[in-house]
């Protein structure tokens, strides 16, 4: 142990077996470079082909070494609390905002909004310092009603969380609970019966579409909506709901000072662009900071519960360290998920990102910001320099009610949430999240970053934070379309990791970040492989090593090594053998058909020509969908282009296969020896129809809803069958 360690409020730790680890990858790296010695110096093969798959191995092979640098310095955090509380008394802590973005009560249900809301109410720190904002960009009346009805409710729910320990503090997934852990809490028959009734009304209101007339005018401050036209042309609400000055209304039925809760939806206007989430967070930066403007800020998505109450000591940990806690803008948790399945069939766990990479990042002293279950230094968020004198007094806070009375401080506040407030400044450039990327957390974390910041990444055992995984195939390609193309625009924006701000970012994360930003190019060299082997197979040309050449070696070792390699490391973090599998099914369909629409779009936006939306991710389904996702069965059900041409790729693969095993067949052992020269293609061909089991059985096999549609089927029939018949005539 180092000295000072001892008092340390966090230790960092390297990961065991990483010695081994580096060996195999330099053997790895080497077999790669036998590869594309193989393409350089066999020009015998038909010439294109050969090219094109030589290219898609270079690329292949960069990829591979960006993923490794993810993979070259894992660390891992603990925190010590104890010493925290040692240290600095609960009076003496400094205050936190908490940030909850919402954009439309339609695909994200108000209940569970404020089961967000209310479980961050819950965390087991001071309740007058904490702050929590609700930013709703649909600015619906029904939301606003729901979180009404939380500041009630709030009134109940935090005595009863603090009296009997309660976790998750979120009241759906405790009451979710409740039949593993007996015997019940006293009281809890009543907190339940309060919960139900108030998730009663407000799925009422959600389902007649708007709040009823009674409740709007009891209530003045519904009066607010009086002006409001639609979702994209209104004035800006704010509405202080809990605040410890109000003498009204600020206490829980305990007699205690309950969290401050501010609902904000700020003023849209269809002439100024909104900026998506970016904006929304811009926007509760400045009105918090009128508000309560404390140091720390936590930002989650609303489906992004917490469940671990202890997370804002933990993070306290990491800033508030004496020798180390300076330097770090902000410490983000792994993104979990509370509705996986078993064998996790769309890939949606995230097991390598989360816990491989952005520990490998955080070796660089980097991980990058994934947008929800983050704590920021306010500094560093709102565009502050890195300064290495630079010390904040934890202590020292304004507080701006105390100067005003409540409604003054609304309405000073709301003009901090106004379209215009932005014109001529250097918000979403160089202050708050960074606008114009479709992946605004990411750029962001990489220019505070650049300013001379780190970031922690922070993974304990129980999860900080649980939230809902998208539970179609079509939701996740879309989504990783999002992903992917804002990844692609941060690798030619200013901010990019090729060139931007030499020296204050590490080799290796600049190639971490390069993982991720290559994933649209990725599609590529995918389609390479996923058509021209098959193809050439289909013709009876050879692309690849004979099975008894030398050459064949470095092909077996790269395939078997990195499927192994690949297996373990996803047994290891507590997948399945079948989930390994999916999670490979869905790289491979993300790569040819997200990753691809990705490229096409990004480069149509850089001729003008479109511009995407940030499209946001259902979180409900119905029943029927529920089933399949609670089977394991793959969800299609939408006629797509993303479909297409996942169904005409599967199929082609399936006729160049069939095509070939009536070959052997009909040539016997004559056959055999000829497409000895061919095992590769074989093998590759067989897996590609093997992995795409799903999408036959959603051609042909299945007749419930969550098919593909009949058009479809005809569609990629026919493509398919049209590339094979006319490969033969021109090959
Ligand atoms: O105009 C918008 C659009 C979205 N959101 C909110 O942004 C969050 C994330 O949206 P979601 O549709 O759930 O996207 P995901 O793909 O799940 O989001 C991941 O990826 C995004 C970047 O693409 C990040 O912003 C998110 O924090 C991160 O969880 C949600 O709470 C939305 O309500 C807004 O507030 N305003
Ligand atoms: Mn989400």
């Amino acid at each position: 142990m180092k000295s000072g360690e001892h008092f340390s409020l966090f230790e960092t730790t390297r990961v065991r077996g990483w010695f081994i680890r580096r060996v195999f990858s330099i053997s790895m790296f080497v077999a790669i470079c036998f590869i594309w010695l193989f393409r350089l110096s066999h020009k015998g093969h038909p010439y294109w082909p050969c090219l094109a798959l030589f290219a898609a191995e270079i690329w292949f092979g960069f990829s591979w070494l960006f993923s490794q640098s993810l993979r070259w310095n894992l660390i891992f955090r603990k925190t010590f609390k104890t010493r925290l509380s040692q240290r600095y008394e609960d009076k003496s802590l400094p205050s936190v905002d908490i940030f909850v973005c919402t954009a439309d009560p339609d695909i994200e249900p108000p209940i569970m909004v404020i089961n967000t809301v209310l479980s961050v109410m819950c965390y087991d720190y001071p309740a007058e310092k904490i702050s929590v904002y609700l930013s709703d960009d649909a600015a619906s009346d029904i939301t606003f009603y729901a979180l009404l009805e939380a500041s009630t409710f709030a009134k109940h729910w935090l005595p009863f969380c603090k009296r009997f320990n309660v976790q998750p503090t979120s009241p759906a997934a405790y009451f979710n609970t409740l039949h593993h852990s007996k015997p019940y809490p006293q009281n809890l028959e009543l907190v339940k019966k309060l919960y139900e009734d108030m998730k009663i009304r407000i799925e009422d209101a959600a389902k007649l579409g708007r709040v009823a007339k009674e409740i709007r005018s009891n209530n003045h401050r519904f009066s607010q909506w009086d002006s409001y036209s639609s979702r994209r042309d209104h004035d800006t609400i704010l509405q202080i709901l809990l605040h410890k000055n109000d003498k009204h209304n600020s206490k829980d039925v305990d007699g205690f000072i309950l969290p401050t809760l501010v609902y904000l939806a700020r003023e849209k206007r269809p002439q100024y662009h909104h900026n998506f989430k970016a904006g929304a967070m811009n926007a509760l930066i400045r009105v918090s900071s009128n508000i309560s403007n404390a140091k720390v800020i936590l930002n989650v998505d609303c489906d992004m519960y917490s469940n671990n109450s202890q997370s804002v000591r933990d993070i306290l940990c990491f800033f508030m360290d004496d020798e180390k806690g300076h330097e770090i803008a902000y410490v983000q948790y792994p993104q979990n998920f509370q509705n996986l399945t078993k064998n996790d069939l769309y890939g949606n766990a995230m097991f390598i990102p989360s816990e491989v990479e952005l520990h490998g990042a955080d070796g660089y002293g980097g991980p990058l910001y994934i947008g929800t279950c983050c704590f920021h230094r306010r500094d560093a968020l709102s565009g502050k320099k890195y300064d290495s004198g630079y010390r904040i007094d934890w202590k020292n806070e304004i507080d701006h009610a105390i100067e005003s009375n409540l409604q003054e401080l609304e309405e000073k506040s709301k003009a901090l949430a106004r379209c215009t407030y932005e014109e001529n400044t250097l918000w979403g450039k160089k202050m708050g999240l960074r606008y114009g990327c479709l992946v605004e957390d990411v750029i962001t974390g990489l220019s505070i970053q650049s300013q001379g910041w780190k970031s922690v990444y922070y993974n304990p055992m129980r999860k900080g934070f649980l939230g809902v995984a998208p539970t179609t195939l079509l939701q996740i390609l879309v989504q990783h379309k999002r992903w992917s193309e804002g990844h692609f625009q941060i690798m030619f924006s200013n901010y990019s990791p090729l060139w931007h701000a030499p020296g204050t970012i590490k080799l290796g994360l600049r190639m971490g970040y390069l993982h991720f930003n290559s994933w649209a190019t990725t599609s590529l060299p995918i389609l390479c492989y996923s058509i021209i082997p098959s193809l050439y197979l289909l013709n009876g040309i050879p692309l690849f090593p004979k099975i008894c050449s030398l050459w064949f070696i470095p092909f077996a070792y790269v395939i078997l090594g990195e499927s192994i390699y690949s297996l373990v490391e996803f047994l290891i973090f507590g997948g399945t053998i079948q989930g390994w599998w999916n999670d490979l099914r869905m790289w491979l369909y993300k790569g040819t058909s997200s990753y691809l629409f990705a490229f096409i779009d990004n480069i149509f936006k850089f001729f003008g020509l479109s511009d995407s939306p940030f499209t946001i991710t259902t979180k409900i389904m119905d029943e029927d969908v529920s089933q399949r996702y609670e089977k394991e069965v793959m969800e299609f059900g939408a006629s797509s282009p993303l479909f297409t041409i996942l169904a005409t790729l599967a199929l082609f693969n399936l006729f160049c296969l069939l095509s070939t095993l009536k070959d052997l067949l009909v040539l016997g052992e004559n056959g055999f020896r000829d497409y000895e020269e061919m095992v590769l293609q074989i093998l590759l061909c067989g897996f590609l129809v093997l992995i795409n089991f799903p999408i036959y059985q959603g051609l042909f096999l299945r007749k419930d809803k969550g098919r593909l549609p009949s058009s479809l089927v005809i569609k990629s029939t026919t493509l398919a069958l049209s590339a094979c018949i006319i490969s033969k005539i021109f090959i």
